[in-house]
């Protein structure tokens, strides 16, 4: 099996040399490998599995990699010389972008060893972990509601997209495998956590060895300028004004930097005709090469992309909120949450202010709660003991505490890198997770390939759901806090 992998790999390396890509873009030197000069696929277990390795001191802003646009897979570029697919496709004109390029996958899957995408398609992962892919029992053990919808919105849209485009698989005569749910699943995530943004379909592309690189976040998150100057435990007695005018300068810079920083790291390029990639930073030899595909918390990573990070400055925590803040403050209801750090953002602050101020006055202090500003001291007492007491509610509203949870996934890495060898370890467990690992059905004698996907998935709903409370556990420390400097005045 291995040195079937290392085949498949040696075989689209020379197919993708063949295409032109290649991580010496300024050298005019025909390349005898794609990598190798800048870059080299290495495994980083730690940190996205495969990806690219610096093979020298990188400088931040220089191109790293080409990718040539005859090498980019695409709607056009599979629909170009197909015309069965096209037709079966002109038959069903409410296909997204996105479920056509699911088609063409599985159509190019089919064609096996005759396709001329084979080189490509055989390194792509077999399986995914992204929400989509979830089943009941991994959807519940997320324990809280907000991600529990959004894991069962992302299995029905899936499903609704399958069965909308049997009608295309069917026409086209694939081989029964290439028409189930799961292949279905398969060409979904693949298209999800590996497509790259292109200005002419929605779709986006699949870019090989572009799609090696592994994710790191961008380095600063939107709006943290101005919410960590509001909720400063060190000026909450003399809050520094953030106005509306500074906040809309803030995030215009924000988009702007987000912009440049984007284009800075990776972009279709019309002059060259190709993909490039550039680094973001500088990088020693032997350090991991990092893109970023965006900003996102960690549900929605998972949703994504199959992953969450333990340290993801763009995690965020939404609480559900009294029915009448939604409609207190004109700021957007995903601009309300806690964040990374346990602190409230701006919006969610102001707005809990306010809507802890009585009816009859809130008109007259507005502009100071829309201004970040301090309201009373009793109306910030309020505030402080209302959000640690709706973050406490969550948190008792869940089966497991986050200790459980750790000792969980203490567990589970342990049932991953055994061999059948975990089973006494489960009675030093208390009651509550050993009912909860029956109830999951993980018997841990037995850990087959079938068995460790699940495990997997598994896993990373209960780090997702440990890394939610622990923000929620902040915050309640981080409202102690401000009681205490409150009392002390
Ligand atoms: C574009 S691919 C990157 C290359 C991928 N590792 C591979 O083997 O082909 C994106 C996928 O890599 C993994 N990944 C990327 N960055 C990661 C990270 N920082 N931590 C964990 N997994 C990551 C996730 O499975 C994600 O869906």
């Amino acid at each position: 099996m291995e040195g079937e992998e290392e085949a498949n790999l040696a075989r689209f390396m020379r197919w993708a040399t063949a295409l032109g890509i290649s991580d010496s873009p300024n050298s005019d030197a025909p390349s005898s490998a794609c990598l190798g000069r800048s870059l080299s696929l290495f495994n980083f277990p730690e940190a996205g599995g495969r990806g690219l390795a610096a093979t020298r001191a990188l400088t931040k802003g220089e191109l790293v990699l080409r990718v040539p646009k005859e090498a980019l897979m695409t709607n056009d570029s599979l629909l170009s010389n197909d015309q069965k697919l096209s037709v079966a496709l002109g038959k069903l004109p409410f296909l997204s972008t996105a479920q056509i390029l699911c088609i063409a996958l599985l159509n190019e899957g089919n064609r096996g060893r005759s396709s001329w995408w084979y080189p490509y398609l055989k390194q792509l992962p077999q399986s995914y972990d992204l929400l989509e892919s979830f089943g009941q029992l991994e959807i519940e053990a997320l324990q809280i509601d907000d991600a529990i919808w959004t894991a069962e919105k992302a299995v029905q849209k899936v499903k609704t997209e399958w069965k909308e485009a049997t009608p295309v698989l069917s026409e086209l005569n694939l081989k029964p495998q290439f028409t189930t749910f799961n292949a279905w699943l398969w060409a979904s995530a693949t298209i999800s956590s590996r497509t790259m943004h292109i200005s002419w379909d929605t779709a986006g592309c699949l870019c090989p060895v572009g799609d090696f690189f592994n994710y790191a976040p961008p380095e600063e998150g939107p709006h943290q300028l101005c919410e960590s100057k509001a909720t400063d435990t060190d000026s909450l007695l003399h809050i520094t004004s953030c106005d509306e005018g500074q906040r809309a300068e803030n995030s215009t810079k924000e988009l702007v930097d987000a912009k440049t920083d984007r284009l800075a790291d990776a972009g279709y390029d019309e002059g060259l005709a190709s993909y490039c990639f550039y680094a973001k930073r500088n990088y020693e030899r032997g350090d991991q090469v990092l893109l970023s595909y965006g900003t996102y918390t960690n549900l929605e990573l998972l949703e994504h992309y199959g992953f969450i990070l333990q340290e993801n400055p763009n995690d965020k925590a939404f609480i559900s909120l009294e029915t009448e803040m939604y409609s207190l403050c004109s700021w957007p209801n995903d601009s309300l949450y806690i964040s990374v750090d346990g602190k409230p953002s701006f919006a969610l602050l102001s707005t809990v202010r306010l809507w802890a101020t009585p009816v009859s006055k809130r008109r007259s202090v507005k502009h100071l709660a829309y201004s970040g500003q301090l309201i009373s001291i009793d109306n910030e007492v309020a505030v402080m003991e209302w959000t640690a007491k709706r973050c406490r509610a969550v948190l008792s509203s869940c089966s497991t505490s986050i200790e459980e949870d750790l000792q969980l996934l203490h567990f589970m890495d342990k049932i991953e890198n055994s061999n059948g060898e975990t089973k006494s370890s489960t009675l030093a467990l208390g009651d509550e997770i050993r009912a909860f690992l029956e109830s999951n059905s993980v018997d841990a004698g037995k850990v087959t390939a079938k068995r460790r996907r699940s495990i997997s998935r598994l896993k990373l709903a209960v780090q997702w759901r440990h890394r939610y409370k622990s923000i929620l556990s902040d915050c309640i420390i981080h409202c102690s806090k401000m009681l205490d400097n409150i009392s002390v005045i």
